[in-house]
C-alpha cells in the first residue's frame, strides 16, 4: 500500500488511436482505465486529467456542417466543454467498470472545470496548440481559401494541423469542488482538455476561444491538492536527450537544474515534449515533490519506479 495522492495526466494516445469513432475511443479509454486501476489497488487517491486536442478539433469541424441561424456553430470554449463532458463520460464509465471488476464500488465523477487565464496572455496573439486532424498540402491550400483566419503549423513529417491560442492556467475555479470530492473518496476526472479557459471581466467569468495545455493545468491542480506525485503518461518511454537521432538517450532521473539546461539547448519539441517538461518542472519546483513522464503502456513499471523519467528538486 502506498497511500499517496497522485494526479495522472493522460495524453492523446490514451484516448484516440487511428479510429475516431466513439466505439474505438471508448475501447482505448477502457484499456487505459484498466491500467489506472493499479493506483487504486495500491491504496492511492487518484485524480485524472486528460487531453482533447484531436477531439476538440474534430468537434469544431462538425459545427461547420450544421451552422445556420436555427442551429448555429458553437464557439471553441463551448466545444471544449463538450469534449470535457464526452471524454469524461468515457473515462467515468470505463473506470467504474474496471474498478468493479476488482471488487471496488467507487464513485468516479467528471467535473467540467473552468480555468482562469489572463486576458493579456501573449498566447492569444500566437496560436500554438494543434487541434483536430492532419492535412496534406493540397487540403491546406483549400482550407486557407475557405477559412483565411485559421492558422496552421507543419507537424514534423505528418502534415499540417490547425493551431489555436493556448494561454497558461492561473487558477482553477472549481478547486473547492475538487477538494470536496477528494475528501469524500471520490475519484475526480478534472480539467479535461486543460479545462475551459475563462477570463475575469467585471466580476464575470467569460469563456475564451482557446485550448489550454492539459499538462499545465495538471501541474497546477497537482500543486493545489498537495499531490505526492504528478505522473504525465504519453506515448514515449520518457524524456530523451537528442530525441529522434541515433544518439538519443532516455533520461531516468534528473534534477530541475539539469533539465532546465536542456530546455535552454532546445532539446524538447514545442507543443509536444516541451510543455510536459515545463509542467513537470513547475510542479517539482513549487512542491519539492517528484514528477514522472513516461509511457502509458509502462504504468505498472512506473509505479514501481522502474520506468519513465523522474524529475526531482
Ligand atoms: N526530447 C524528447 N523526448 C521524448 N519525446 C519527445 C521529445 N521531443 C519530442 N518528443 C515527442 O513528444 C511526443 C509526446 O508529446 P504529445 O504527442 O504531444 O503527447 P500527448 O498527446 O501524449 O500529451 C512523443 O511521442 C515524441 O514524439
Ligand atoms: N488540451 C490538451 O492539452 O490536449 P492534448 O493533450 O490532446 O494536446
Amino acid at each position: 500500500m502506498t497511500n499517496q495522492k497522485i494526479l495522472v495526466a493522460l495524453g492523446g494516445n490514451a484516448i484516440l488511436t487511428t479510429d475516431a469513432s466513439a466505439a474505438a475511443q471508448q475501447k482505448a479509454v477502457q484499456k487505459t482505465a484498466a491500467a489506472l486501476v493499479q493506483f487504486v489497488l495500491n491504496g492511492d487517491q487518484l485524480v485524472v486529467t486528460h487531453g482533447n486536442g484531436p477531439q476538440v478539433g474534430n468537434l469544431l469541424l462538425q459545427q461547420l456542417y450544421t451552422n445556420s441561424k436555427s442551429n448555429p456553430a458553437m464557439p471553441l470554449d463551448t466545444v471544449g466543454a463538450m469534449t470535457e463532458g464526452s471524454i469524461g463520460y468515457w473515462f467515468q464509465n470505463a473506470l467504474q467498470m474496471a474498478l468493479l471488476a476488482h471488487g471496488f464500488n467507487r464513485t468516479v465523477v467528471t467535473l467540467v472545470t473552468q480555468v482562469l487565464v489572463a486576458e493579456n496572455d501573449p498566447a492569444f496573439n500566437h496560436p500554438s496548440k494543434p487541434i483536430g486532424p492532419f492535412y496534406s498540402t493540397s487540403q491546406l491550400d483549400q482550407l486557407q481559401k475557405v477559412h483565411p483566419d485559421w492558422q496552421f503549423v507543419a507537424d514534423a513529417g505528418r502534415g499540417y494541423r490547425r493551431v489555436v491560442p493556448s494561454p497558461k492556467p492561473i487558477a482553477i475555479q472549481e478547486y473547492p469542488a475538487i477538494k470536496t470530492l477528494l475528501d469524500n473518496q471520490v475519484i475526480p476526472i478534472v480539467a479535461g482538455g486543460g479545462g475551459v479557459p475563462v477570463v475575469k471581466k467585471q466580476q464575470k467569468l467569460v469563456g475564451q476561444e482557446a485550448v489550454i495545455d492539459k499538462d499545465f493545468s495538471a501541474a497546477k491542480i497537482a500543486e493545489l491538492i498537495n499531490a505526492d506525485k504528478l505522473i504525465i503518461l504519453t506515448s514515449v518511454a520518457g524524456v530523451f536527450y537528442h530525441f529522434g537521432t541515433p544518439n538519443q538517450i532516455k533520461v531516468k532521473r534528473v534534477t530541475v537544474k539539469e533539465i532546465e539546461q536542456h530546455i535552454a539547448d532546445q532539446s524538447f519539441a514545442a507543443g509536444s515534449m516541451l510543455p510536459k517538461v515545463e509542467a513537470a518542472i513547475s510542479f517539482v519546483k513549487r512542491t519539492k515533490r517528484p514528477a514522472i513522464i513516461g509511457a502509458l503502456a509502462d504504468v505498472n513499471a512506473i509505479i514501481k519506479g522502474e520506468q519513465g523519467t523522474v524529475i526531482v528538486p
